[in-house]
């Protein structure tokens, strides 16, 4: 049996994908909505889905997905990880721990030692998912035995999974892109251009791929679904949060401070992690302190545009 823990958009589209392969449990700590979630708005929540607040029946479940935004996973853990030695884990978030600087594998190892980590990542759109719109994903796992049983369970003939042992790489992927996400938006609400854009997504990769590879990913993982595909997704689509988000800083506009925006949180983790490691992360550190409100749009170009040029 597969459950799905944390109700937001995510967590509903993969429990809505998954089930027509059977009965899922969808889990949230609160949920006040009935056939519709309105975190994932036009979207019937089919009956073999059975959503719950119930943690206790859906800890039943042999494989659980934890699709909760990184920031929480770590509290979530601690409070839930000692009943789940022995299940396969499988976390879809994509960010780094602000507390420990930690991805999210790394937090469910250390929160439920006895347990099958992997983590299920790449260019998705919930919306997308939960349509039924053709989705490939990367499904990371460091036994590939665990990891092949596991691309069995969750692909469908529209969800397509393809598998690494590089869970560090592909969970990677996921959190990186979302802060040069944060970047492409700020430069096309400043009105920098699509040129601009293409260069944030460029260099963004290379900077990505670097700190990958220094934490001890593979970097060709960078190259897949989980690096290249969900950079160029996250950067190019309104859809994203991270790209609005990032629009909005650039325009000078407002945001939803109650929308999920992982880039952010993530941007700040890697500003202290550059300093720790002594790592040169340009685009994340003018990322963090564009969030943090420490700079405005135009001075972060200045200040990116004064670095001493270089070889490609
Ligand atoms: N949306 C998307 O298109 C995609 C999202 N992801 C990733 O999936 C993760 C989740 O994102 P998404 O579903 O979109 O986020 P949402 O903002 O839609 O939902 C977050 C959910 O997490 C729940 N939550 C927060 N804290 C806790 C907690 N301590 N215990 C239980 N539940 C909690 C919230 O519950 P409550 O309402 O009660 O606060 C809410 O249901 C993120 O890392 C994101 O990057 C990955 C691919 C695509
Ligand atoms: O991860 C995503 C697409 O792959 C969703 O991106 P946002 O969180 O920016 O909406």
């Amino acid at each position: 049996m597969i459950a799905v823990l944390g109700a937001g958009a995510f967590g509903t589209a993969l429990a809505v994908a998954l089930a027509a392969k059977g009965d899922v449990t969808l889990w949230g700590r609160r949920i006040d909505w009935q056939g519709e979630n309105p975190r994932l708005p036009g979207v019937a929540v089919p009956a073999p889905v059975r959503v719950t607040e119930d943690l206790d029946a859906a800890l039943a479940a042999a494989t659980l997905l934890l699709a909760l935004p990184a920031q929480k996973l770590g509290g979530f853990l601690a409070e839930h990880g000692g009943r789940m030695g022995g299940k396969r884990l499988v976390s879809t978030a994509k960010g780094i721990d602000l507390g420990t600087l930690r991805g999210p594998s790394a937090l469910i190892a250390g929160a439920a030692p006895k347990a099958v980590v992997a983590v299920l990542t790449g260019p998705s759109f919930a919306a997308d998912i939960a349509r039924g719109l053709p989705t490939a994903l990367t499904l990371a796992c460091a036994d590939p035995e665990a990891g092949a049983a596991l691309q069995e369970a969750l692909a469908t003939p529209v969800l397509r999974l393809y598998r690494t042992t590089d869970v560090v790489g592909a969970e990677l992927g996921g959190a990186l892109k979302n802060v040069m996400a944060i970047a492409a938006g700020a430069v096309i609400g400043a009105g920098l251009g699509d040129s601009a854009r293409a260069a944030i997504i460029t260099r963004g990769f290379a900077e990505m791929t670097r700190l990958a590879v220094h934490l001890g990913a593979r970097g060709e993982t960078l190259t897949g679904l989980s690096g290249l595909g969900d950079l160029v997704l996250t950067c190019s689509s309104e859809q994203s949060r991270n790209f609005r988000f990032g629009r909005a800083l650039g325009a000078g506009e407002a945001f939803d401070t109650g929308v999920t925006v992982e880039g952010a949180a993530t941007a700040e983790a890697l500003a202290r992690l550059a300093a720790a490691e002594g790592l040169d992360l340009p685009l994340a550190a003018m990322v963090a302190r564009l969030a943090g409100g420490a700079i405005s749009v135009e001075k972060a170009m200045e200040h990116l545009l004064a670095r001493p040029l270089k070889e490609e």
